[in-house]
């Protein structure tokens, strides 16, 4: 190893994600300034840096320093201490001013900053509003230089580290030292192992209580998230914990007991939840039973009339409504809290928009809200009426464990009704929330398909308010003859019964494939030539989704996406491609946004185009549904993937015009009657499936997709 020390003149290039910097170094006993590189994420111009790497000679740029390790010193000097503050370390100081800070406060100048920054007012010419800026971003300088050498200490790389200050800011070292476990629970990409690993640097021992009760935490948010469940069995708990940990069972029970104690968990009965879930649980259950209690505006607007009189209302309005949706309507006016279920075309958006027709004669406000953004906008075109996301309905800000609801129990939503489309997708937070911000007076109306599968998150709310028994139900069952004509819709209740679909005919096609790669092949001839010749009216980069049951394999979302990225939008001059976060992104692609952001108002599940992909300015604009441009950060871009093919649950709430469906047996574990059919039900005018027909027969065959461990139903009417 050589060694190294020097000022640093320039930094050429940083990524924010990786810390990879390329850089210009003074170096003692060189003649001219050198480029060294490496990852250094926190180095800053004007700092004396001693380095260990060793020199290389790089193709194109020639002679450079490869660093392995590094410490740096602060600048010492005048002139040192004015390059530093000018490098653009501190918001709005240019040399001007540097050279003005600095001259102020002499060698004394950094520890000024660090502990009397109000001192700042003695500097000519800047402002109060300047000072509060520099004060903030020193501080913050100094947390992620803090957190980064620890995290060197217990070997966090520095893409994780840079991540955990995101998450936690300031605090961000305070809470790594001495609770390293929470950013297992709070941080999307760090698991239990690498939170444990921490730990263990850090010298906490392993059967330190604090890592006993983090792994149980860990196992109770990890079958949440992977399996739905709001719950274990303490036994189940336990013994899944102890794979995890690797310690006996007497030690995990012993502190599953104090955990409990200190309501780090909660036991009910035989079952633990983690503390918000169980909230979430109870709290639904209470406030939807209160609600179920109270008198509203609706009741009373509706009880001098017979049900005869509004039926005739809706007759004059030009509703004719099956016995059935009739009863619903009834239903709605008379119980405060309703569910309307059925599959595709039995009538449920007919009934909705009746409803809202006879509530808007009398001045009676709805609000309409649905858990996906796409869900919103198709609700507000087939009812006409303005709809929105749950989350924009509640006034949600925030995010990554800082979560505000605008409208809560202090701030309730002023409407005589609120109706909630798809509710299969509601999971027990939102659910929660969403109820909460109810007024006592309003009427509440869940409408879905509980054979759809369950919310991405845990919780089955609408199969356990089906189950629970003490809400007034209405389930609409025919299909009506426009919505038999389609061979979609006819085989979506075909198969919710248990039937093999009828193929090859209408709207409904069959190709057979019988390995993977064959099926993936089949995809590509269908999106790139079958169909246009066929369909020509279908766009296939806005008009088709292909969705599969996995990410992985050759008939997978993974491999399908580059295939069909290869295929349909292939390497051209003329398009900027870039990789980002793994993936390669190329302008014109199809891409998907996977989670909420509300800072730049997209939603999960979001649809658009890559209009430009801008290496310089390392930002990425996407084209979303056809109306709106969304710029973003490179660092932000994590949160989009490619969607020429997406997983059958990220389509939840969603339709396309065409949908096509890879249905092969080496997914067996994942394929089931629920998945299949909210796959074929989000097409609109086209399904094709293909692959293997016992795939099909064997998913069909599975009735269920896995239990969910809850404790809703019993819940209600417990109170
Ligand atoms: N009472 C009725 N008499 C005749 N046709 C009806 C009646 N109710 C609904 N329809 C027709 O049946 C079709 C499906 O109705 P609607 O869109 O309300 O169903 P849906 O359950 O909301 O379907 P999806 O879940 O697929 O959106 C529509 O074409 C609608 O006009």
């Amino acid at each position: 190893m050589d060694q190294l020390t020097g000022n640093l003149e320039r930094i050429t290039y940083r990524s924010d994600e990786t810390g990879y910097t390329v850089a210009r170094l003074k170096a003692q006993g060189q003649r001219s300034v050198i480029t060294i590189v490496g990852r250094l994420p926190d180095v800053q111009v004007g700092e004396q840096l001693q380095l260990e790497g060793q020199w290389i000679e790089h193709r194109t740029h020639g002679r450079q320093f490869e660093v392995a390790s590094y410490q740096t010193a602060r600048p010492t000097g005048n002139e040192s201490i004015v390059r530093y503050l000018a490098s653009g370390l501190l918001p709005g100081i240019g040399p001007v001013n540097a050279q003005r800070i600095a001259d102020t406060f002499g060698e004394a100048t950094l520890d000024v900053l660090d502990t009397m920054p109000e001192r700042l007012r003695e500097v000519k010419g800047l402002g109060t509003k300047k000072i509060a800026a520099i004060i903030v971003a020193w501080q913050e300088q100094r947390a992620i230089k803090a957190l980064l050498e620890l995290g060197q200490a217990v070997g966090l790389t520095t893409g994780l580290a840079l991540r955990i200050f995101r998450h936690y800011g300031e605090q961000a070292s305070q809470i790594v030292q001495h609770d390293p476990y929470r950013l297992a629970l709070e941080i999307e990409g760090i698991g239990f192992p690498t939170a444990d690993h921490i730990a263990q640097a850090l010298g906490v021992a392993r059967d330190a209580p604090s890592r006993v009760i983090a792994g149980l935490r860990y196992t109770l948010s990890m079958v949440a998230n992977t399996e739905g469940h709001c719950a274990l069995p303490q036994i189940e708990l336990i013994a899944q914990t102890q794979t995890i940990l690797e310690l006996p069972h007497e030690l995990i029970a012993e502190q599953l007991a104090v955990a409990t104690e200190s309501v780090l968990l909660v036991l009910d009965g035989d079952l633990v939840y983690l503390p918000a879930y169980y909230h979430a649980e109870t709290e639904l259950a209470h406030n939807l039973q209160r609600l179920q209690q109270l008198p509203s505006a609706i009741q009373l607007r509706f009880k001098q009339q017979s049900d005869a009189i509004i039926m005739r209302q809706l007759h004059n309005a030009s509703f004719d409504l099956s016995q059935r949706q009739a009863e619903a309507v009834l239903a709605v006016l008379r119980s405060k809290v309703v569910l309307l279920t059925g599959g595709p075309g039995t009538g449920k958006t007919t009934t909705v928009r009746a409803i809202l027709a006879l509530l808007q004669q009398v001045g009676l406000r709805t609000i309409l809200a649905a858990p996906t953004g796409r869900a919103a906008r198709r609700l507000a075109e087939t009812t006409n009426h303005p709809a929105a996301t749950i989350h924009r309905t509640l006034e949600y800000s925030g995010g990554a464990g800082n979560d505000r609801w605008g409208r809560n129990e202090h701030a309730q939503l002023v409407a005589d009704l609120v109706v909630i489309d798809e509710t299969s997708m509601l999971d027990i937070v939102l659910a929660h929330h969403m109820v909460k911000a109810l007024a006592p007076t309003t009427h509440l109306l869940l409408v879905g398909d509980p054979d759809q599968l369950p919310a991405v998150g845990p919780g089955a709310v609408l199969r356990d308010l089906l189950a629970s028994n003490r809400i007034t139900t209405v389930h609409l069952d025919t299909i009506f003859r426009q919505a038999a004509d389609s061979q979609i819709i006819t085989n979506a209740h075909a198969i919710n019964q248990g039937q093999l679909p009828s193929v090859n005919q209408g709207d409904f096609y069959w190709f057979p494939r019988s390995n993977p790669a064959e099926c993936g092949a089949m995809i590509v001839d269908l999106l790139t030539t079958r169909i246009p010749r066929q369909f020509p009216q279908f766009d296939p980069l806005r008009d088709i989704q292909v969705l599969a049951a996995t990410h992985r394999g050759a008939a997978g979302v993974l491999e399908l996406n580059s295939q069909l990225q290869a295929a349909l939008n292939p390497p051209n001059t003329t398009r900027q491609e870039a990789t980002i976060a793994g993936t390669l992104f190329r302008e014109g692609d199809r891409v998907i946004q996977t989670r909420n952001n509300y800072d730049l108002d997209v939603s999960n599940g979001d649809l658009g185009l890559i209009q430009t992909i801008d290496l310089e300015e390392r930002t990425v604009s996407v084209y979303f549904d056809d109306t709106r441009n969304v710029v973003y950060q490179w660092n932000e871009f994590d949160e989009v993937a490619l969607a020429y093919a997406i997983s059958v649950h990220k389509a939840q709430g969603s339709e396309y015009p065409v949908v096509i469906v890879p249905m092969l047996r080496y997914y067996n574990v994942l394929l089931n009657r629920p998945l299949l059919y909210t796959a074929i039900t989000r097409a609109r005018q086209l399904v094709i499936l293909t692959g293997d027909w016992q795939a099909v027969e064997f998913a069909i065959a599975q009735r269920r997709s896995g239990q969910r461990i809850t404790g809703l139903s019993q819940r209600f009417g417990m109170h």
